[in-house]
């Protein structure tokens, strides 16, 4: 067993509601980690003794980052596709079969060695959990190979053949879904927590809000938990399906109804955002700001991805939370941690208190306010990481 004793925060914040103030915040603190998990949080002065000693020098320290959406497993390259977007060419999933070619025709150990090279990216700038989806392989054989590679990095792995139909099987969508609930469901789940589906009338190449709900149902029965990609290219049934099947999340809510709002307020349902893809889409961002005050839990995340936003930077996404999401900086660095934590469904992340997971960034700033105020500089850096 070894302790450490991280000493000299001037900002330490602990996104932990018990302690008073939106962030939960301590000035002045220590905090002490045994073994990966956090034991004592308190002020500096009165910290006791530990193994090692880490000393910030009155950084601000808050919860590392969770990214609760991504697809890392990929290779190939789009970047033409993102350059005529911005001279007008708008986003409709038809570019993910070229990735899946790509993809395809790679090595298990080169998409491991991309998928690492996206992960350390994530982690220089202040991730400790990340969720990586599956869905550029769209074969019972190369979801499975994605997922088992998924699984190296994280345990947060997500199902998603049903991302788009590929075009080797457009001439028979029945027979696709029929592989994506059956032998590929069968491949796959062993490698995967969670079941997701790109449900999305507005794309040809997307899922029916029918087809879609047997997706989630036929993982749910293999053991799975549901989340959803819905409501991102325009309004759709996604939100509403999400609730109905018990989703944790359903991700982008880009264009919502009123009715959406009110089901997501009664739920449990997370409504994760990703202003990263609303950015590199040209696309309106929603109001997350709105979104909170009608009580919708809200998640931030990257959705680093070849095709609608291929940042892996959190720091960014709270960045664009708060310039053009109407998120206040505490809404964003909540959202970020403890929102996208219970994304998840999780409560051992995202949040510091004694018991939790001693995932700790700092950043080269002394408030979390740095983070919106200073777009585009790397303040942050993971100092504890209680895997
Ligand atoms: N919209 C569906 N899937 C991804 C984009 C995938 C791609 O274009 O390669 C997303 O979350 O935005
Ligand atoms: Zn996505």
């Amino acid at each position: 067993m070894t302790s450490t004793v991280v000493t000299n925060i001037g900002e330490l914040v602990t996104v932990d509601g018990t302690r008073g103030d939106e962030l939960g915040i301590v000035h002045d603190a220590a905090l002490i980690a045994t073994d990966g998990r956090i034991d004592w949080i308190g002020s500096a002065s009165a910290a006791p003794a530990a193994d090692r000693s880490v000393d910030v020098e009155g950084r601000c320290v808050l919860p590392g980052f969770v990214d609760s959406h991504s697809h890392l497993v990929f290779a190939g390259d789009r970047s033409a596709e993102f350059e005529a977007r911005m001279t007008g060419t708008p986003y409709d999933g038809g570019g993910i079969a070229l990735t899946m070619a790509a993809t395809r025709a790679a090595t298990d150990d080169e998409l491991r060695a991309l998928v690492g090279r996206r992960v350390a990216e994530m982690r220089a700038q202040g991730t400790t959990t990340v969720e990586i989806k599956s869905g550029y392989g769209l074969t019972a054989h190369d979801e499975a190979r994605a997922l088992r590679i998924a699984g190296e990095f994280t345990t947060e792995t997500t199902y998603l053949g049903a991302h788009v139909v590929p075009p080797d099987a457009r001439d028979d969508r029945a027979a696709y879904l029929d592989l994506v609930t059956g032998d590929m469901l069968a491949a796959c789940a062993p490698h995967a927590r969670w079941i997701d589906v790109f449900c999305e009338p507005h794309s040809p190449h997307a899922f029916t809000e029918e087809e879609s709900r047997r997706v989630l149902r036929a993982g749910q029965d293999a053991g799975l938990f549901a989340r959803v990609h819905g409501n991102q290219l325009g309004p759709g049934p996604g939100v509403l399906l999400a609730v109905e099947v018990g989703a944790a999340s359903v991700d982008h809510c880009t264009y919502l109804t009123g009715e959406d709002v009110e089901a997501l307020a009664g739920s449990d349902t997370v409504a994760t955002l990703l202003p990263g893809v609303e950015f590199s889409t040209r696309s309106p961002y929603p109001d997350g700001g709105a979104l909170l005050d009608a009580g919708v839990r809200v998640a931030l995340a990257t959705d680093c991805n070849p095709g609608t936003c291929y940042s892996s930077s959190m720091p960014f996404v709270i960045a664009l939370a708060v310039r053009e999401m109407g998120m206040t900086p505490a809404q964003a660095v909540r959202a970020a941690t403890a929102g996208s934590a219970a994304a998840l469904r999780r409560d051992d992340i995202g949040v510091l208190r004694v018991g939790a997971r001693a995932d700790l960034t700092a950043l080269d700033a002394p408030s979390y306010r740095h983070l919106p105020y200073r777009p585009g500089v790397p303040l942050a850096h993971v100092i504890l990481d209680g895997r």
